[in-house]
């Protein structure tokens, strides 16, 4: 089974629009002809429709010099599970899709952390997106006590098992998960390959056991924290290892296609 390497950039609460068109113009640019992998950024959700009309724009300036598209999509950082209604504040799956993203960033640690997401919030917020045809990037990893106390893959396993709770393997064909150690993020300190390797092995056995082999062997499994271009191709060498989910290091353009381009 091959699986395309997801590259991702999650550009948490930075870049204003202009910053982030300036920066997704670059990247396009310096990862024309990358055609075996593919790329998704995640702008602030104010920049996403500008982000997507530069994008537009730039195909269609690309095709006219007979260059192929760009790979690059738009991903949402976060959604809230309802559609539409009286939620002050809350921006729902249609509104990101109709904003012109394809992906979703659900359950991201800084959003476990700071704004009291549960596995439960986590588990409504993937079925939205599915609803909404949106790709969700469900994101898991331990704290660094968990792993002192050598809980790591107790913590998985439970955010896997009810984030993913009453979902057929049919529902979730485009699940992405990206494993991400609380402890690695934006500290430089990375997993080792091996370590991270293990890990993945051991999320996608346990998919296996949930969801059946075809499943398990065809999810994406991205692993993020600290990547950098420096680390990337070791970390892309690893069997189970299907991609990088990037944060600090994705909001340079000339870093984060360093990165792309491994
Ligand atoms: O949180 C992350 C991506 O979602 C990782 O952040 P850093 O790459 O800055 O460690």
């Amino acid at each position: 089974m091959t699986r395309t390497p997801l590259i991702a950039g999650n550009w948490k609460m930075f870049k204003m629009g202009s910053e982030a068109v300036n920066t997704v113009r670059k990247l396009a640019e310096l990862t024309i002809g990358t055609n075996n992998r593919d790329i998704m950024i995640a702008p602030p959700f104010l920049a996403i429709p500008l982000v997507y009309q530069e994008l537009n724009n730039l195909n269609n300036a690309f095709k006219k010099e007979n260059k192929t598209e760009s790979r690059i999509s738009i991903g949402a950082q976060n959604l809230y599970h309802e559609n539409q209604g009286a939620y002050t504040g809350e921006v729902s799956a249609p509104m990101i899709k109709d904003a012109g993203a394809t992906h979703v960033i659900i359950g991201h640690s800084e959003r476990r952390q700071y704004f009291g997401e549960t596995d439960e919030s986590i588990c409504k917020k993937i079925g939205a997106a599915f609803e909404s045809d949106l790709t969700p990037v469900m994101c898991i990893g331990e704290t660094e006590s968990e792993k002192n106390e050598e809980k790591t893959f107790y913590v998985l396993d439970k955010q896997i098992r009810n984030g993913l709770k009453g979902f057929r393997s049919d529902e979730l064909s485009s699940l992405v998960i990206a494993y991400e150690p609380v402890w690695a993020i934006g500290t430089g300190k990375t997993a080792t390959s091996d370590q991270v390797e293990d890990i993945h092995k051991k999320i996608r056995s346990l998919l296996k056991e949930m969801f059946g082999v075809e499943f398990s062997e065809s999810l994406r499994i991205l692993y993020g924290g600290s990547v950098k271009p420096d680390n990337i191709a070791d970390l892309m060498s690893k069997q189970n290892i299907d991609g990088a989910l990037v944060g600090g290091a994705s909001l340079d353009a000339e870093t984060f296609a360093k990165i792309v381009n491994f």
